[in-house]
């Protein structure tokens, strides 16, 4: 494809992009105004609404949830065609499965769709989310590396500004999240897996972890802060440097994942983590959660402008787009070879 038309394509998808933007905006406003947000995406004060909910009486509390559920027998589907989310009525428990071929790769149009149905399933009052893959044997490839190789710059913006605020709403969401990790789940996706609280594994000849190094790029201090968190700063420093991909295996050893399991067993096990979960109540769960990562949060959210800056010039730069066109012909190479 000429520059030209893959500049026009790129022109006509962000003004899409954009269009669902400014949806995904008015959504967000209204869901701040209704108090459905644990905090602002702007500066990472918790809301006024979220400290008073935070202070009702625990039977306060049960008649609130009691109305939750009660609202879930009327509401409990939503669907885009790259991700398909269902509710169950029961539990109040949403299930979000990727489904963009081949490898759920996170484009600009899937990370604003994961945040318009973030916000949605938070504001309908879901309390748990398990995200999976439709996908056999991919959670997902990460970043879509198109978006950054040759990029517009007006774009590449857009870009990491949307993937900022995905991993903003789900390091911090109120719901408890548990990823289904039926599939490989490199860079973005060992990412959003790790925003999750309770990861499960299948086991078999798949890999996962921040692989970064690997395409000669760096992966900025959120992905490592979060692998910090989530496996202590030695194993994060030997994994970063490496570019290590685990097996399950070796995932779970080093609490990258919480659980391996059988193939066939993965539903169920999220099915039983997830009842174990819901037992706790949920604003004293969520709060204990944020006294945890709010400091992490915190470092991006104060830093939102600098970092999307600092992304375009290391992206942009010639030797940094020499190894990215390296990787991707390298990976259409292999996919060739099948
Ligand atoms: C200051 C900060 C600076 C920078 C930070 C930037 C942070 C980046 C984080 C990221 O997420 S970068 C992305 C890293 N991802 C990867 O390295 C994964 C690459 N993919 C794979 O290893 C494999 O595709 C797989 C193990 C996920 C799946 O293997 P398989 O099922 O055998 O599929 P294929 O390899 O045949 O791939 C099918 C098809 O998809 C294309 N593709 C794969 N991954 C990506 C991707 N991430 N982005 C775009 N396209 C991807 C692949 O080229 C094939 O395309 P064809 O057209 O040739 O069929």
């Amino acid at each position: 494809m000429s520059m030209a038309s893959k500049s026009m394509l790129n022109a006509q998808a962000l003004a899409r992009s954009r269009l669902s933007y400014r949806c995904y905006n008015h959504l967000s406003k209204i869901h701040v105004g209704l108090g459905s947000t644990p905090y602002s995406t702007k500066n990472s004060k918790v809301t006024a609404s979220h400290q008073a909910h935070s202070l009702l009486s625990p039977c306060k509390l049960l008649s609130q949830q009691k109305a939750t559920a009660r609202k879930f027998s009327q509401r409990s589907l939503g669907q885009d065609n790259l991700l398909d989310v269902s509710v169950d009525s029961s539990s109040g428990v949403a299930t979000l499965k990727m489904q963009k071929p081949p490898v759920n790769s996170f484009s600009l149009e899937f990370l604003t769709s994961l945040c318009i149905n973030l916000d949605k399933l938070h504001s309908d009052g879901c309390r748990g989310l398990v995200i999976g893959s439709s996908l056999p044997k991919i959670f997902s490839a990460g970043l879509e590396i198109t978006e950054m190789y040759q990029p517009d710059e007006a774009r590449l913006r857009e870009f990491w500004r949307t993937l900022q605020e995905f991993w903003i709403k789900l390091y911090g969401s109120q719901m408890i999240t548990i990823a289904a990790i039926t599939g490989h789940s490199p860079a973005g996706g060992c990412l959003v897996s790790m925003c999750c609280d309770h990861r499960v594994m299948a086991d078999g000849k798949l890999t996962i972890g921040l692989n970064e190094t690997l395409l000669g790029i760096v992966a900025p201090r959120w992905f490592s802060d979060t692998l910090i968190n989530t496996v202590g700063h030695r194993e994060a420093e030997r994994a970063l440097q490496l570019g290590k991909l685990y097996s399950p295996q070796e995932a779970v050893a080093v609490g990258l994942v919480d659980q391996v399991v059988p193939l066939e067993s993965v539903a169920a096990t999220v099915e039983s983590t997830m009842a174990q979960w819901l037992k706790i109540p949920s604003h004293a769960r969520h709060l204990s959660k944020l006294q945890l990562r709010q400091p992490t949060l915190d470092r991006l959210l104060h830093t939102r402008q600098e970092d999307i800056d600092n992304f375009v010039s290391f992206i942009t730069k010639e030797s940094i787009q020499k190894s990215l066109g390296m990787y991707l012909a390298a990976l259409k190479q292999r996919s060739k070879a099948k």
